[in-house]
């Protein structure tokens, strides 16, 4: 991995924010592409140590510079972990500042891919997952950066 995208994968603070200043005045929006409950795919339940079975909030969303996508990302939150947590009511608020603003918030390892989103048809270099949890609330974030973004900001095509 080139050190340039080395810089957006490993960063362990908020992409919202990072996206933002990366935009550099263009406006920055999370479309919601999907928000329903059912079951993770099995890689998603195995990533956070959940059974096969369990039910969980999803979530889809791009996340946009000036109306392009730049990043697609899907969230993940057990149901038996929500802990009373009304995320549907996020819509089309980020997760990241929400998340970003929880006390105790940890984040677990990133894990990184080059394979291209399996929810998203839009091409792109890299994708990259992780748990958050604070307390007894976990969610996996999993984010796919996109070809669009690498154009935009001149980043190396890896
Ligand atoms: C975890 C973050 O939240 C971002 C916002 C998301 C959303 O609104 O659904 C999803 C994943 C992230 O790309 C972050 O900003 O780092």
């Amino acid at each position: 991995m080139s050190p340039a995208w080395w810089a957006w994968v490993a960063t362990r603070d908020s992409l919202t924010a990072r996206l933002t200043e990366a935009g550099n005045g263009r406006p920055f929006r999370v479309r919601l592409l999907e928000q329903r409950l059912g079951r993770p795919r099995p890689d998603e339940a195995r990533a956070m140590g959940l059974p096969l079975d369990r039910m969980a909030w999803l979530r889809e969303v791009a996340l946009c510079l000036d109306g392009r996508p730049w990043v697609v990302a899907r969230s993940v939150a057990p149901l038996a972990q929500l802990r009373g947590q009304r995320l549907e009511r996020l819509g089309e608020r980020s997760l990241g500042s929400w998340l970003f603003r929880q006390p105790d918030l940890e984040r677990g390892p990133i894990e990184v891919t080059a394979a291209p989103a399996p929810f998203h048809p839009l091409p792109g270099p890299w994708g990259r997952r992780s748990v958050f949890r604070h307390r007894r609330f976990a969610v996996l974030v999993q984010e796919f950066f996109l070809d669009a973004m690498a154009d935009e900001l001149q980043l190396p095509t890896r």
